[in-house]
């Protein structure tokens, strides 16, 4: 076990709708045991096979509203027409005890956490291969959404792509596993950092007395 203790990452995941973002997220969360998702409210109605409070807490606009208002979102952004946002505690008693917090947000919400949270933010940009390879994977996603929507969100696609000249990593899903591991491996990298090291003078201090 390592003896220097980290305080916890903030690992935000951001991509085009379709990339593959929730995918590899999931993936992440199952292999890494000091890493848990920070579960989103949305105003969104649920698609089909997502689970209220583990996919997303699905809310109405009044009680979307209501958070907002009494300060319980870190951050909150419209996307597609719909309310998002993160609640605040959770988020802030896990990365208290050290552990990862994963958020599966668009670059608005990275912009802003990133202002707010600064060093306690590590940001991942999730390209897909190619347009032609994000139009098969929002196709094979839900076969019912409607061919106006599935274009509305590659028109996006475009404008957000050039977003990511603004975060720390960028990395394109072309193979699951290999982006899983090099998200994994950042991760790694960046526990490793002198400025997450909570107890490292301690630690000197220890050693030389
Ligand atoms: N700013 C912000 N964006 C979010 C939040 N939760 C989800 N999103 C983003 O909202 C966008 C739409 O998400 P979703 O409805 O799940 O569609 P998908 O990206 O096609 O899976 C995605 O870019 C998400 O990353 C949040 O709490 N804040
Ligand atoms: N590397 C990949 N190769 C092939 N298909 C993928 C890959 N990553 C994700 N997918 C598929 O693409 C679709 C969209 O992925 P998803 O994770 O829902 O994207 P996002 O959360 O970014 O909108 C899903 O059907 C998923 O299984």
């Amino acid at each position: 076990m390592d003896e220097l203790q980290s305080e916890g990452i903030m690992l935000i995941l951001s991509s085009p709708s379709g990339a593959g973002k929730t995918t590899i997220s999931n993936e992440l969360i199952n292999k890494e045991s000091n890493l848990v998702k920070s579960i989103s409210v949305t105003t969104r109605k649920p698609r089909p096979g997502e689970i209220d409070g583990k996919d997303y807490h699905f809310i109405n606009e009044k009680e979307f509203f209501s958070l907002c208002n009494t300060g319980q979102m870190l951050e909150h952004a419209i996307v597609f027409n719909y309310h998002y946002g993160i609640p605040r505690e959770s988020a802030e008693n896990n990365l208290k005890n050290g552990v990862n917090v994963l958020f599966s947000i668009d670059w608005q919400g990275a912009a802003s956490l990133t202002r707010v949270m600064k060093e306690k933010v590590v940001s991942i940009f999730i390209l897909p291969p190619s347009i032609k390879e994000l139009q098969f994977r929002l196709k094979k996603r839900n076969c019912k959404t409607p061919d106006d929507e599935i274009k509305n969100r590659l028109d996006q696609a475009c404008f957000e792509m050039e977003r990511c000249l603004y975060y720390d990593y960028v990395i394109i899903n072309d193979n699951i596993d290999d982006s899983v591991q090099k998200i994994r491996q950042i991760l790694y990298s960046e526990k490793m950092k002198v400025k997450r090291k909570m107890n490292l003078k301690n630690f000197l201090h220890n050693m030389s007395h």
